[in-house]
């Protein structure tokens, strides 16, 4: 029997590098899938490679910093398969501003795509879990950024939201674990995706990323998605609250 057989996954962000390769992975493993995200078009692309290898998967485009779009699309999660067992949180915005000309806009979307949509999926998600008593399991998508200061470039509201991430996985892991829910984090360094697209094209940038990085290299989502596999799977059955950095030794130096 595959690792997470029939098993259903919501997966916000899930038409994105990281949470793509996720799907990819879990779907290879038996998992069923739902991708949430706001990007309609690339959902699209994402649920024909999906189907193309056999893997059972749903979508929902949508803003999900908006309580009523977590709220159809675990409505049409429900009616496609029943039950809810994992939720990864893999949205982001990175604006990558310096603190004093941040605008106040910018700042503010940032809290609503990293910190409200991933407390809104949470919310969603594991209500059905409780309700259905499902020992759910929950990943959200950190950042080294949220476990350090960063250093080489300004870039405020991702740090503080990060960081906030951090404790939010503790506080909703320790108020869920009486229901079987466990919730980790996973804190890659830069992984080779298009959200680094403007650090990729600035060669300085990454020569400083090598520089800092004791493996020398980016991640890629392959090495992430198996690491949130890892938090998702029994093997991991006694963590929770924990942020796993995945990041080639950034945080030893
Ligand atoms: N790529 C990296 O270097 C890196 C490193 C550390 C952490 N992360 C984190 O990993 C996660 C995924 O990153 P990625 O590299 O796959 O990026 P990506 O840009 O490929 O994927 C992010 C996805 O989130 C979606 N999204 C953004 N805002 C949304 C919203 N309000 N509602 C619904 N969907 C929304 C986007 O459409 C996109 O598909 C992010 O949380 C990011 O902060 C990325
Ligand atoms: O977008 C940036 O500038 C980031 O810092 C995003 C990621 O978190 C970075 O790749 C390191 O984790």
């Amino acid at each position: 029997m595959l690792p997470f057989e029939g098993q259903v996954v919501v997966i916000t962000g899930g038409a994105g590098a990281i949470g793509l390769a996720t799907a990819h992975l879990l779907g290879e493993q038996g998992a069923r899938i739902a991708l949430w995200d706001a990007n309609a078009a690339a959902l699209e692309n994402a649920i024909a490679e999906l189907s193309g290898r056999g893997v059972q998967c749903t979508s929902h485009a949508g803003d999900l910093s908006d309580e009523s779009q977590v709220e159809t699309a675990l409505a049409a999660a429900l009616t496609a398969y029943g039950r809810v067992d994992m939720l990864v949180t893999s949205v982001g915005v990175s604006p990558r501003e310096d603190a004093i000309s941040q605008k106040l806009s910018t700042w503010q979307r940032s809290l609503d795509v990293n910190m409200t949509s991933i407390f809104l999926a949470s919310r969603a998600v594991v209500r059905e879990m409780i309700e259905r008593g499902i020992k759910g399991r929950i990943v959200h998508l950190g950042s080294i950024m949220g476990l350090s200061g960063g250093g080489l470039y300004p870039n405020l509201a991702y740090h503080a939201t990060k960081g906030a991430l951090v404790n939010m996985t503790r506080a909703m892991a320790c108020e869920w674990a009486d229901h079987g829910v466990r919730v980790n984090s996973v804190a890659p360094t830069w992984v080779d995706t298009p959200f680094i697209g403007a650090l990729k094209a600035d060669a300085e940038a990454m020569q400083r990323i090598s520089e800092v990085t004791p493996l020398g290299r980016l991640a890629t989502p392959d090495e992430v998605a198996h690491s949130i596999a890892f938090l998702l799977s029994s093997h991991s059955a006694m963590i929770t609250g924990h942020t796993l950095p995945v990041d080639g030794g950034f945080l030893a130096k």
